[in-house]
């Protein structure tokens, strides 16, 4: 910021905490602040990592312009001798969707955790010195959310000792895969084995697609690229597959592994949601304290509209998710470790609430965070849907998150599964653990009655959590005891999916709030860290409280007068909160390269720059614009000779 003015100063110094420490709460260690800071500058002083005019390429130069970009960050990984770690940041923060995650985030993941020794040593070493371009080919036009549902087949053909890959029909067409369309080399294409003419379900299967002489479609091998997405630039930066196909090479596995792909990848976008949220979040709280109006007085300055209790109400709620999806985000990163460990261990005891908890939350914190980025926009009034905003190309390319890697409705579901599982196991010999734990106290939570008697009780952790215990408790029995009704369970299931949904957000929400109030029991240093921490995951509850009142009220788990009592705490949180805002958004420690955004600038000088970047769009190149004399000078002359009748 040297010689430059900084329009928030007046915000910064009002900060009640220490905000150096509190970016290391955030990165997770001062070793990832330290890594994370080295990594995001060097991106932001590349020039080849420019991203302010993805809105306004074409689609082919969108693409060719983000295969540059990946070459180059290879490049610069291979020169500067960066650790995966290093590599990993330097993606995050180049921030563009492209083949390479898919390579990296599925298509090696896949075969690590899938393959054979005798596989892994083949295939490994080319994949990592991208010597091959791997994607994840398990969706088709048919069917995508029903993986048993797959008609791909891959048929052993002894006599020459290998798989034939059959798409039989249009519907069974590979459809969605990232990178399939243009770039990659090689798929995990999943498909149903067949051997002596029975069927094995489906499996992984390691598929050369395309020469890696001239890139050309193997034989029999048909392939593209599905067309435009939603929204300008955003996720068309990818390449997303069509394929029908030849020939292949084979994985033999337990069905669990090879659900372990998705487990893996669920984690990481639970982790990368707080990432999104906590972006929006950034750009709509600094803007926020910017942009004032109404409220002068005798001739002074206006009111800035963050001072605004709506304002507040609907900022700091989405301000306090992002902390807390940074923290389950952690949690579940080490669930995720341990259940590896286990499996490699052949111990699949823990496998069904991992996935549970990989695909609740992923479900959770996608739709939370898409609904909050477009609130976000809406927080910046009309500036926030210019593309210079940052927000609406932010929203585009984080929206399918609730469609890819499980519909969220669908791994709802399979929350419910899991919960219904678990309290159909009450009073037997099976006692509910980990992050059921709760339903092993279920005859006290059914009776127990909340203790808030003022506004300051709701302070208190153990009552916040009891309250959101007893609520989802009695959803989950209250469902079960209705599924119990009916002759045919799988009929029943279908008839409340959407009352078991509602128990599996609900279970989900609780696992956010207990990790959030565990976080807060580790020993946290920095003046006033701990306490804003506090605030933040009082006010993350309270809201989900407040905009679930029903449920609570409806189950008896607390009364009206304790939910008014918790609106009121709410407001005083919001009072609290209001001068550390944009120290707590500080604390990410974004570059204004990564944030993308002229409304987010550290330095909050928005209204030069606004206009400055309305002066850069291609339409602004001439005076007079293409197509004046074509269509708007007749038309005017038209109107000319009309007014003279
Ligand atoms: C430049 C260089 C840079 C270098 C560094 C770069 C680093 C970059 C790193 C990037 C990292 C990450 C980026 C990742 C990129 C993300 C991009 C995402 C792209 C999206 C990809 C996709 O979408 S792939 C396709 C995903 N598809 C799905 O998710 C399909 C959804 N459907 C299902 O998952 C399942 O079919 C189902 C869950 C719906 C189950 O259906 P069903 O009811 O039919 O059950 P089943 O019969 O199948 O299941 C029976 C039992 O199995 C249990 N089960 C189900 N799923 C799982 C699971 N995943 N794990 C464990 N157990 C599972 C189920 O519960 C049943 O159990 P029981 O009841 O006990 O029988
Ligand atoms: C940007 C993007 C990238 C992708 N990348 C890949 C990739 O790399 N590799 C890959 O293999 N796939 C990929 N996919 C595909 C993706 O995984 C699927 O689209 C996703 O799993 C959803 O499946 P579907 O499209 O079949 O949805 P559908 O299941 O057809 O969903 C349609 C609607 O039906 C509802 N529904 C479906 N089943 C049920 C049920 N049992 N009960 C109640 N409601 C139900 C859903 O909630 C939804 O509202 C990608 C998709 C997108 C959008």
């Amino acid at each position: 910021m040297d010689g430059v003015v900084d329009h928030l100063a007046d915000e910064r110094n009002k900060a009640q905490f220490d905000v150096e420490e509190m970016k290391i709460v955030w990165a997770g260690s001062r070793h990832v602040f330290e890594l994370s800071d080295r990594i995001a500058r060097l991106v932001a002083s590349d020039p080849v990592f420019r991203k302010d005019n993805r809105a306004t390429l074409s689609r082919k130069d969108l693409f060719k312009n983000t295969l540059r970009k990946a070459a180059h960050a290879w490049k610069r990984i291979i020169e500067l001798r960066l650790s995966e770690e290093e590599a990993s940041k330097l993606r995050f923060y180049v921030d563009e969707a492209a083949f390479t995650d898919l390579h990296w985030g599925m298509f090696v993941p896949a075969i690590k955790g899938q393959a054979t020794e005798e596989q892994q040593q083949k295939w490994l070493p080319l994949a990592y010195k991208m010597q091959i371009i791997g994607c994840y080919a398990q969706t088709e036009l048919g069917h995508g959310s029903n993986v048993q549902g797959l008609e791909t087949t891959a048929t052993f053909d002894p006599q020459t000792d290998e798989f034939d890959i059959h798409s039989p029909t249009l519907t069974s067409s590979k459809w969605w895969p990232g990178g399939l369309g243009k770039v990659s080399t090689h798929a995990v294409v999943y498909a149903r084995l067949i051997t002596d003419g029975q069927e094995h379900g489906v499996h992984g299967f390691i598929v050369q697609l395309r020469s890696l002489d001239d890139h050309l479609p193997l034989p029999g091998i048909t392939i593209g690229d599905i067309g435009m997405k939603f929204g300008n630039g955003a996720y068309n930066t990818m390449d997303n597959g069509v394929t029908r196909n030849g020939k292949c090479v084979r994985s033999n596995v337990p069905r669990q592994l090879i659900y372990g792909t998705m487990v893996f990848v669920r984690q990481t976008i639970v982790s990368d949601a707080s990432c999104a949220l906590s972006r929006a979040v950034c750009i709509a709280t600094r803007y926020s304290a910017v942009r004032r109006q109404f409220g002068s007085q005798n001739g002074g300055v206006e009111t800035q509209v963050i001072d605004y209790k709506t304002q507040q109400n609907r900022l700091f709620p989405l301000l306090a998710a992002a902390y807390a999806f940074r923290f389950v985000g952690e949690w579940l990163k080490w669930l995720y470790t341990d259940v590896t460990q286990r499996l490699q261990a052949n111990d699949f005891s823990t496998l069904p609430e991992a996935h549970a908890c990989t695909a609740g939350l992923k479900s959770l914190t996608t739709t939370f965070t898409a609904d909050a980025i477009e609130e976000c926009r809406k927080l910046c009034g009309g500036h926030g849907y210019l593309c210079s905003s940052g927000l609406p190309e932010l929203f585009a390319v984080y929206v399918p998150a609730c469609t890819y890697e499980g519909d969220n409705v669908v791994l709802l579901l399979q929350v419910a599964r899991f919960l219904m599982k678990t309290v159909s196991q009450l009073g037997s010999e099976k006692k509910p653990v980990g992050t059921t734990a709760y339903m092993g106290r279920v005859e006290h939570l059914m009776q127990c009655r909340c203790s808030v008697q003022k506004a300051e009780d709701w302070l208190n952790p153990n009552t916040i959590l009891e309250a959101f215990e007893a609520r989802t408790a009695r959803m989950s029995v209250a469902v079960a005891q209705k599924l119990a009704q009916f002759a045919n369970p799988e009929e029943g299931f279908l008839e409340l999916s959407p009352n078991l949904v509602e128990a599996s957000v609900a279970h989900c929400q609780l696992i956010v709030v207990s990790k959030f109030i565990e976080k807060l029991q580790q020993d946290i240093p920095g003046k006033g860290v701990k306490e804003l921490l506090g605030m933040l995951c009082n006010i993350y509850a309270l809201n989900i409280l407040h905009k679930h009142l029903g449920d609570f009220l409806s189950t008896g788990s607390i009364t009206p007068k304790q939910g008014s009592l918790a609106n009121d705490q709410l407001r005083s949180l919001y009072s609290q909160v209001r001068p550390n805002a944009i120290a707590l958004v500080d604390a990410f420690n974004y570059t204004d390269h990564y944030l993308g955004s002229v409304l987010g600038r550290y330095d909050g000088n928005v209204y030069p720059k606004l206009y400055e970047e309305a002066w850069k769009d291609p339409l602004n190149d001439s005076v007079v614009p293409d197509g004046y004399h074509e269509y708007i000078r007749p038309l005017l002359k038209n109107q000319l000779r009309n007014a003279r009748l």
